[in-house]
Formats: C-alpha cells, sequence, structure tokens
C-alpha cells in the first residue's frame, strides 16, 4: 500500500488517481509475463481487461459502504459494523498476510535485481545478501519517521516513471509481430493456461486499501473518488498492456520456460529481455527501472505493515518503540528472503490468495450489507446484486484456482 503525504489542501484528481496508480504497479507486474506465456498475448489481455474490471468495481463498492461511515472510517470500522466481528478477524488476517507476503516477495525481488545489476559489473553478489540488506536499508527509513518514507517514495516513483518511459519506449520499438503473435509455432495451445494467471492479475491490481485514505483526502465526494479509481486503474491497466507487448514482443514464447525454471524472478526476465535487445543503454535503463519499481513498492507496503503492527501490538512511537514494531515487521520477510531467496513468483500468487478476500469478496459483502442497512444514499454501484454477485463470483473463483495451482491440479506450461 502507498503511503500519503498528508497536505493542507485537497489534493487534485490526478493526484488521487497517481496515488491509485502508483499503489497497483509494484513488482507484481514482473510476475504478468512469466505466468501468462502459456495463456500468451491475446488470452492475457482477457484476463487483465476482466480483471481490471472486477478490482475496479469491488473497489467502488468499498467506496460504496464506506460513505455511510465518518471521515476517516478504515477497512476496520466498517467491516466490523457490518458484516461482524467473524468477518472483521478474517479480513484484518488476510490484510497482515497480503503485506507480510509482499515485503517478503519484495526482498526477493530486490536480492534478485540487486544480483543482476552487479553481475552487469561482472561482479558476482549474492542474491540472499543483496535482499538482506535492501531490506535493511527499508527497514532503517521505515524506522526513522513516516516522513522519511514519504521523501522516499516520492523521489523513487519519480525515478521509477522516467525510467519506465525511456526503457519502455524502447522496448516498444524492438517488439517484432511474429514473436508477439507467436507465429513459428505449430498449433499451439493456449486457452488452458488461462485461469492460472487470474491471481497474479488480482494482485498486480490490488489498491483496495487506499481507498478509505481517498475518502480522508477528498471527502465525501463519491464523484471525484470515483473517477480517481477510473483513472489510476485504467494508467495500470495500460501500463501491464504495454508491458506484455514490450515482454511477450521481444521474448519468444518457448524462453519463458527456461525464464519460469529458473524462478522467473525479475533477474531472469531482465537478462532474457537484454539477451534478445542488445542495446547496452536499454539493458542498463531496464535494470535501474526494475530497481525504482521494487525499492518504491517495497517502501509504501512495508509502511503498511509497519503501521497496521504497531497499532496492534500497541507500540508506541518512540524510537525503541518503533524499534519494536521494525522487529516485527521485518525479521520473519528477512528470514524468509535469506533461506527461501527465489520465491518471488510463489509470493506474488498467495499475496493474490488472501487478497482475493479482502479485495473482492468482502467489498461484495459490504455493499450488499451497506444496501440492507442504509440503502446506499450516497452512492451506489451500478448492475445492481448481479454485479455483487459477479464480483462475489470472482473472488471465490480465485482463490479456488490458486487452491487448485498450489495443488498441481491445473496445467502449467513447461
Ligand atoms: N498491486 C501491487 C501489490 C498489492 C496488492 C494488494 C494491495 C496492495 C498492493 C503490486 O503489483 O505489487
Amino acid at each position: 500500500m502507498a503511503t500519503l503525504s498528508v497536505t493542507n489542501k485537497a489534493p487534485s484528481l490526478v493526484g488521487g488517481a497517481m496515488i491509485i496508480g502508483g499503489t497497483i504497479i509494484g513488482a507484481g507486474m514482473f510476475s504478468l509475463p512469466v505466468v501468462m506465456s502459456g495463456s500468451w498475448f491475446f488470452w492475457s489481455l482477457l484476463a487483465l481487461v476482466f480483471t481490471w474490471f472486477c478490482m475496479l468495481h469491488s473497489g467502488l463498492m468499498i467506496l460504496e459502504a464506506n460513505l455511510n461511515y465518518h471521515i476517516g472510517a478504515s477497512f476496520d470500522t466498517i467491516t466490523k459494523d457490518l458484516l461482524g466481528n467473524r468477518w472483521n478477524i478474517i479480513n484484518g488476517l488476510t490484510v497482515a498476510f497480503v503485506l507480510y507476503i509482499l515485503t517478503y516477495a519484495y526482498i526477493s525481488a530486490s536480492g534478485s535485481v540487486i544480483h543482476h545489476t552487479f553481475s552487469q559489473m561482472n561482479i558476482d553478489f549474492p542474491a540472499r545478501l543483496g535482499g538482506l540488506l535492501f531490506a535493511l536499508v527499508v527497514a532503517f527509513i521505515v524506522w526513522l519517521s513516516t516522513r522519511a518514507v514519504s521523501r522516499m517514495t516520492t523521489i523513487v516513483l519519480g525515478a521509477k516513471i522516467l525510467t519506465f518511459f525511456m526503457s519502455f519506449g524502447g522496448l516498444i520499438w524492438h517488439v517484432q509481430p511474429a514473436v508477439l503473435f507467436n507465429t513459428a509455432e505449430v498449433n499451439p495451445s493456449y486457452l488452458p493456461y488461462l485461469v492460472m494467471t487470474l491471481p497474479f492479475c488480482l494482485a498486480s491490481f490490488g489498491y483496495h486499501g487506499n481507498v478509505p485514505s481517498l475518502m480522508k483526502y477528498y471527502g465525501k465526494d463519491p464523484l471525484t473518488i470515483r473517477r480517481c479509481l477510473l483513472l489510476g486503474t485504467l494508467m495500470a491497466l495500460i501500463l501491464y498492456i504495454f508491458w506484455l507487448v514490450g515482454t511477450m514482443g521481444n521474448i519468444p514464447r518457448p524462453a519463458f520456460i527456461d525464464i519460469a525454471g529458473k524462478g522467473g524472478n525479475i533477474d531472469v526476465l531482465v537478462q532474457a529481455l537484454s539477451g534478445v535487445l542488445n542495446s547496452r543503454g536499454l539493458d542498463l535503463l531496464l535494470t535501474v527501472f526494475s530497481n525504482f519499481a521494487v525499492a518504491s513498492s517495497f517502501l509504501g507496503v512495508t509502511l503498511g505493515l509497519f503501521d497496521y503492527l504497531a497499532d496492534l501490538f500497541k507500540f508506541d512511537d518512540s524510537p525503541q518503540g518503533r524499534f519494536k514494531t521494525a522487529l516485527v515487521t521485518f525479521l520473519p520477510p528477512i528470514i524468509g528472503g535469506v533461506l527461501w531467496p527465489n520465491g518471488f513468483i510463489y509470493a506474488i500468487g498467495f499475496a493474490g490468495l488472501a487478497a482475493t478476500v479482502w479485495a473482492a469478496i468482502v467489498p461484495a459483502l459490504l455493499a450488499s450489507a451497506s444496501r440492507k442497512r442504509f440503502g446506499s444514499p450516497h452512492y451506489r454501484v451500478w448492475g445492481g446484486k448481479a454485479m455483487i454477485i459477479l464480483i462475489l463470483c470472482f473472488g471465490a473463483g480465485n482463490a479456488i484456482i490458486h487452491v487448485l495451482s498450489s495443488f498441481h491440479l491445473l496445467p502449467v506450461y513447461k
């Protein structure tokens, strides 16, 4: 979850859209080309658009329920009041789980990115050590203060956007239609691999913790907040489509088998891209971009986890209190990262599984309960009962798919 820096004046529409877009676009996108290599471009496009649609509307459902409460009321208050204690506990647990597993994913990802960066300078830097050091630096910043995180995030986010356009502009020019449309393979089969991509799409479109924060910033202004959600999620969708074209148009489908076999982490992907690009400058840009992309999500998500745990364990805001919070925030994922440095793809999948509870199932239940209790006078998501049922099925379907694929019951492209 991205951090929001508090300002006195109401932020512009673009500001809110950027907050949403910035939270959505994170390390999750690096898992997409790898897990989508089986279903390849067109089917994956369909999965992306479908997930975008459902995740946008589940976010709007949180807004619908949220508008019946005081400004500043967050997930916890709304869920407890509308759905009762049991749902609230399940909700809280899955929120914590997503944040923990993402922190672990970022440690694993940053280790891999650092390893790749150094290996370009012909230095062999172990990924485990890279992840550990990176996590310690982030832990230090988070321990310092929220303001330090906010400043760092601003710098990193700026650099991320800049390097994104510079490197992706380059990637797009290199796209070969024959590779993108996979004309070399005779009778390829794509459809069986489609469903297993969904939990990864879901994780990559996660932002829902920020909906209550938007109400804090704009007040009860459903129109503006709705526009922010629409713009922010659309921004992510368009960027992800570019990203798919850029990767699948440059790396042939069969080459992804090898990438997935090596753990599917970012360094392997970037290496495969630079192999086909043959351009030193682009290669460097891509490496710089992946560093910033991981760093900004890392900062945002761990700050969210830090605040959540501080509140949960009632650790105070003194340096010692913050130190204790930093320990419970970072120690478990660091241990995970040192023991299993290549779990990035798995972790993103599990984030999708847990996120489906609080980003799809609970929002649909909230909207339904809010209509019964309050009649949703401020704002009501269109589509009536059918939309609620669609989002519920989307959430439950994602959970089932993830469980099936954990037991190797779904076809995997290899
Ligand atoms: N969408 C983020 C992950 C995320 C999931 C759920 C909530 C917040 C963030 C990413 O791609 O990295």
